[in-house]
């Protein structure tokens, strides 16, 4: 099998100064905890990019960066992965995307606040200054970071290409309610879902509703449960694997590319999502937002041996 995947892939999004501090015990609120506060390069756009060149696409990523050390890290994560960092703008005064998240010791999020002012200044002005990474990409993945009116400008412009989005948090998720009709591919978890439907419900029902709202591929995360498929063909559940939580951060970012680039890779829709599943497992065992040894053949090495050579497209 090749592990190369030539589409060419425009991701459109945020790109962050990730500060994780992780509690060597219990936390305890409003106090100061021992524990290890570590730097990586994230924001979803960004991972999602990492993720994907890591798996064998051909991946640009448009994003604003600040003239600061966060900008440093960034381009050195994406360069260090191979990603073209050709469309990236550069503001002259904003500071660049900042996520501080807090995590107990078991590496799961307590809190986190995302400081992004910066991406607000990525309007259709701004990106139909690169219409030919546009013109040049097989498939574009958006993600909720990016102003409502970018969203759909980038929609109705490129409507004729394959638009893939991620939801990032339940307060951002809502702008992607106008072009659901689209996507190809929207990942979200429950609350992102009910935030968009502005309605509760299961996370099946959840689903079912989004792909009748016009979404091909609604791909459902519910954390350590697992994730669910729905689209025209039916339902596949993949419950996730437990492993070593070294931090949480970045897992969804990690499903939703290992899914991405899976659908190129494995032709059944069920092992696509256990691919899936296995690169959030992946990414969950490293302190970093993107685990820097994720490859095709570390996951079908660790994760899918059972499967037939088959099962994969080439
Ligand atoms: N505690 C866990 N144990 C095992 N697997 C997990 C755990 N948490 C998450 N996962 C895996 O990661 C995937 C994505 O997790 P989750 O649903 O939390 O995404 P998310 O809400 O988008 O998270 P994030 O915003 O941190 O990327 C899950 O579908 C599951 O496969
Ligand atoms: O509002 C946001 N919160 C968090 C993120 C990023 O999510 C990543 C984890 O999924 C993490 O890298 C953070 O920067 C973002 O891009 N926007």
């Amino acid at each position: 099998m090749t592990n190369t995947l030539p589409l060419r892939t425009l991701i459109v999004g945020g790109a962050n100064l990730d500060i994780t501090g992780s509690c060597f015990a219990r936390f305890v609120p409003g106090d100061s905890n021992p524990g290890l506060v570590k730097n990586s390069a994230g924001g979803v756009g960004r991972n999602i990019a990492e993720n994907l060149q890591r798996l064998g696409m051909n991946c640009s990523l448009l994003t604003v960066l600040g003239d600061d050390i966060g900008q440093a890290l960034i381009l050195r994560s994406c360069t260090d992965a191979g990603v073209d960092t050709g469309p990236i703008i550069v503001h002259p005064t904003l500071t660049t995307g900042t996520y501080m998240a807090i995590n107990n010791q078991l590496g799961a999020l307590l809190a986190a606040i995302a400081d992004m002012a910066i991406i607000d200044t990525l309007t259709p002005d701004q990106l139909a200054l690169k219409a030919a990474y546009f013109t040049q990409a097989d498939q574009i993945i958006i993600e909720a970071n990016l102003p409502e009116n970018s969203i759909q400008w980038i929609c109705e412009q490129h409507s004729s290409k394959p638009i893939c989005a991620d939801g990032v948090s339940a307060a951002k998720a809502p702008r992607l309610r106008s072009v659901l009709a689209h996507l190809d591919v929207l990942k979200v978890n429950s609350e992102e879902a009910a935030a968009i439907l502005q309605e509760t419900g299961d996370d099946l029902a959840l689903a079912k509703k989004l792909h009748a709202k016009g979404v091909k591929n609604v791909l459902l995360s519910q954390g350590p449960q697992g994730v669910i498929l729905h689209n025209q063909d039916g339902t596949w559940y993949k419950s996730a694997i437990k492993g070593d939580n070294e931090n949480d951060t970045g897992a969804g970012d990690s499903l939703f590319a290992g899914f991405v680039a899976a659908r190129h890779l494995l032709k059944r829709p069920a092992d696509q999502l256990e691919f899936a599943v296995a690169c959030a497992t992946f990414t969950l065992s490293s302190t970093a937002s993107v685990n820097p040894k994720l490859g095709v053949h570390e996951i079908r090495q660790l994760f899918l041996s059972h499967l037939s050579k088959g099962a994969w497209c080439s």
